[in-house]
């Protein structure tokens, strides 16, 4: 049990983000339940699962999108609640149509105003220029979206994330689609990200190894449960094996984990042996 602070001091700060007891169902069918999670300032925590597992789910509850069916879920303390600036959210990776007029800098600025679309003024064209420049943008802030490459794109989502500086930021497979360079780029910069300004971090991902690096502990979600722990602790074949009720192994090879069986049960392979 932790200590009781002494007297008079200050109550430590909540959490950016607390799940206990928390269940989401949609009819008779259970996503996950008994979910305890609590992810600390500058956490990096990713999510793993299988189709189906409750992955997304879990991202829309917290965005106060999706209510649960048990349990609670805070976000510094407070209830989860729709357009919190606390909250940055990175959606799936997804090519702009190449007419759209909107250039990266736009994208960024509706980050910091929410939808007080327009605000501008001094101070808000000296932040945007700061997001792009941290994400590395600042080359092509003034280009359509529509004409960037995904990697690229992808940079400007997560400066209009970081925009409302949120204390919690969930990536919702955001390496989709990217190649492998463009991949390490964007979670490192995550990684980067959480390191100067103390934002936890909730990754949503089929591929652990790009992030593997980074994560302090795994959420697992699969069939017959879920898991949290370190990569080393959950990442096992016992471990899995008891969470998709079937054989899993798992192999280490220069530095990558790769998931063989449990998937072919759920239709696809986790990780293929590349
Ligand atoms: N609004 C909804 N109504 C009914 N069922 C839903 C709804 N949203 C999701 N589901 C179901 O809940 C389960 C979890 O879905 P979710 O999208 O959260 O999984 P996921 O782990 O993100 O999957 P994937 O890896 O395929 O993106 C699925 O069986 C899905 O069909």
């Amino acid at each position: 049990m932790t200590p009781a602070p002494p007297a008079g001091a200050p109550a430590p700060a909540p959490p950016p983000l607390a799940l206990r007891g928390a269940a989401l169902a949609y009819g008779d069918r259970t996503a996950w339940s008994g979910l305890d999670l609590e992810v600390a300032r500058g956490e990096f925590v990713t999510v793993l699962g299988p189709n189906g597992s409750g992955k997304t789910s879990l991202l829309r509850a917290v965005l106060g999108l999706q209510p649960l069916t048990g349990g609670t879920l805070h976000v510094l303390g407070r209830s989860a609640r729709r357009g919190s600036r606390a909250v940055g959210y990175v959606p799936q990776q997804r090519l702009v149509d190449p007419v759209t007029p909107v250039r990266a800098r736009d994208l960024v600025r509706l980050g910091i105003d929410g939808d007080r679309w327009g605000l501008g003024g001094r101070r808000h064209r000296a932040r945007v220029d700061e997001l792009l420049e941290a994400v590395g943008a600042t080359a092509y802030a003034d280009v359509p979206l529509g004409l960037l490459s995904g990697g690229e794109q992808q940079r400007v989502r997560i400066a209009q994330a970081l925009g409302s500086s949120p204390a919690l930021l969930l990536c919702d497979e955001p390496l989709l689609s990217l190649d492998l360079a463009r991949q390490e780029e964007v979670t490192a910069l995550i990684d980067a990200t959480r390191r100067t300004t103390g934002t936890a971090v909730v990754f949503v991902t089929h591929e652990i190894n790009p992030v593997l690096p980074y994560t302090d502990r795994v959420l697992y979600l699969a069939p017959a449960g879920h898991a949290v722990g370190t990569p080393a602790d959950v990442l096992t074949g016992e471990h899995l094996s008891r969470l998709y009720g079937t054989r899993v192994d798992v192999l280490r090879a220069q530095g990558r984990v790769v998931i063989v069986g449990g998937d072919e049960h759920h239709g696809h392979h986790l990780e293929e042996a590349s």
